[in-house]
């Protein structure tokens, strides 16, 4: 029988682990003859709340559903995991950006990642995804404390939500399914400055496929609203329902840990933020989202190499860039502020 996988969630309690968690119980995100134990986190405040999401996946009654468990202690919810959903963490509200939480979240990956570095086995290949916003700077910051004991490799943060939700906006322009698009790329945060790129997207219009500017027809729709749509869609779903994106959400974070665990298919290749190696010119160790291709068997991720920008990329790249350095300089302060 298949050794279970031991999956942590953490903010389980909340709305976007109330969704995630039956996608990696019901075999969706690691298969259907993959065992999963499936580990809980979130304050102890929310500990009823917790419990009731346990009788609820119990309830489901799943074959691939080893085992769950509800914590509220770091030192429980880290040890001994091969994976890790980072979502807990306080969501933006009405008016606020993504950057407004750093001061409220950033301490939550500080202790998140002294307890990876603490609590993880020291052959550790866990994988660990940040949902919680801003991801990637959390991301960074989890990857820091836990430095020395976990590689920064093994840290990324979402924008796999973005990469879908441009994926979508190019499908409803050509009036295709989302199956006939392919390599869009979100570069840089998830932030309104992330840049939604379909330079090098396809799309397969009545059974031929063509680059995306030739299948829009339309360079102003693409370098305007399509850019715009993407960056702003998160505010815009807090504006309608005043709670942010949580079902899109956590698919989104199921497709990045599927992909990262089974790899991406031959000649596709998705967005994650990822440390950067110095790619494209992108400082080194920012958490920055690329075009990546995983590979099934060893579960590494490349960077998309030799793809071309034009004085339009450029700017947009150069402009996430700087934010994401701002956002790193202050979250660095920050910690040193936080005594965790
Ligand atoms: N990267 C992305 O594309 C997206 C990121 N997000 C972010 O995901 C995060 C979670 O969003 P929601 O689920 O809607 O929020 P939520 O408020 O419904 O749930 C968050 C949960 O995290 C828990 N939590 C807080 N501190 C914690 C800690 N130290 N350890 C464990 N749990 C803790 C809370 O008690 C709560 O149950 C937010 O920061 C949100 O902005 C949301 C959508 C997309
Ligand atoms: O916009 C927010 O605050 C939630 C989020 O990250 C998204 O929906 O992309």
């Amino acid at each position: 029988m298949t050794a279970p996988l031991r999956v942590l969630v953490t903010g389980a309690a909340g709305q976007i682990g109330y969704s995630i968690v039956i996608r990696i119980a019901d075999g969706t995100v690691f298969g259907k003859e993959q065992p999963v134990q499936l580990v809980l986190l979130d304050v102890p405040q929310c500990a009823n709340v917790l419990e009731g999401v346990v009788f609820e996946l119990q309830d489901c009654a799943l074959p691939t559903l080893h085992s769950v468990e509800a914590v509220t202690e770091e030192k429980a919810a880290f040890t001994g995991i091969d994976y890790a959903f980072l979502v807990g963490a306080m969501p933006r509200r009405e008016g606020m950006e993504r950057k407004d939480l750093l001061a409220a979240n950033v301490k939550i990956f500080k202790s998140q990642g002294k307890a990876l570095a603490e609590y993880a086995k020291p052959t550790t290949k866990v994988a660990i995804i940040v949902v919680g916003n801003p991801a990637n700077t959390n991301a960074f910051i989890a990857a820091k404390y836990a430095a020395g004991k976990i590689p920064a490799k093994n840290f990324s943060a979402m924008t796999r939500l973005d990469h879908n939700r441009a994926l979508a906006q190019l499908a409803l322009k050509t009036g295709t399914t989302i199956g006939d698009v392919k390599n869009v790329i979100i570069w840089g945060n998830h932030s309104g400055t992330q840049f939604p790129d379909v330079t090098h997207a396809t799309v397969n219009k009545n059974g031929t496929e063509t680059d995306a500017y030739s299948a829009v027809g339309d360079n102003a729709f693409l370098q305007g609203p399509f850019i715009a749509t993407v960056q702003k869609r998160g505010g815009v779903i807090i504006e309608k329902r005043k709670l942010s994106s949580a079902m899109s959400a956590a698919k989104a974070a199921c497709d990045h840990i599927h992909d990262w665990h089974f790899g991406t298919k031959a000649g596709q290749y998705v967005s994650m933020a990822v440390p950067s190696d110095g790619s494209y010119g992108i400082p080194q160790g920012l958490i920055f989202s690329f075009p990546v291709t995983i590979d099934g068997a060893t579960r590494e991720w490349k960077i998309v190499q030799g793809l071309n920008f034009d004085d339009f990329a450029k700017g947009k790249i150069a402009a996430t860039t700087k934010e994401l350095e701002e956002e790193r300089d202050d979250a660095l302060k920050a910690c040193d502020d936080a005594n965790i």
